[in-house]
């Protein structure tokens, strides 16, 4: 079962990913960040190598694509709010884009 972050966990996981692009979503326990990629099959391409961790991890954004760049936002909806699992895909998905 997920657990909301603690404030160590929070500090722990959320800073490096506020250094890498991450900020907190206004009004709500989640993160978010837009992707730019050089054209439409690259940000496409991205999503669906995203999709097969979120669907491994049973953990999925909340996301939307508009030619090259996609939105992310991240939190547990089953807790409502920031888990690790929410900082892994975090993690995961900057991965996918080096
Ligand atoms: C039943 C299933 O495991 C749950 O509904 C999972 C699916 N994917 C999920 N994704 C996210 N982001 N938060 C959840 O709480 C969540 N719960």
């Amino acid at each position: 079962m997920n657990e909301l972050l603690s404030d160590t966990g929070r500090k722990a996981m959320l800073e490096p990913l506020f250094a890498a692009g991450w900020a907190m979503v206004e009004g709500r326990d989640a993160i978010a960040k837009t992707y730019d990629f050089t054209d439409f099959t690259e940000a496409f391409a991205f999503m669906t190598r995203a999709a097969l961790w979120a669907e491994k991890w049973d953990h999925h954004p909340e996301w939307s694509n508009v030619y090259k760049t996609v939105h992310v936002i991240l939190t547990t909806h089953d807790v409502d709010g920031l888990s690790a699992q929410d900082a892994k895909l975090a993690r995961k998905m900057d991965q996918l884009t080096t």
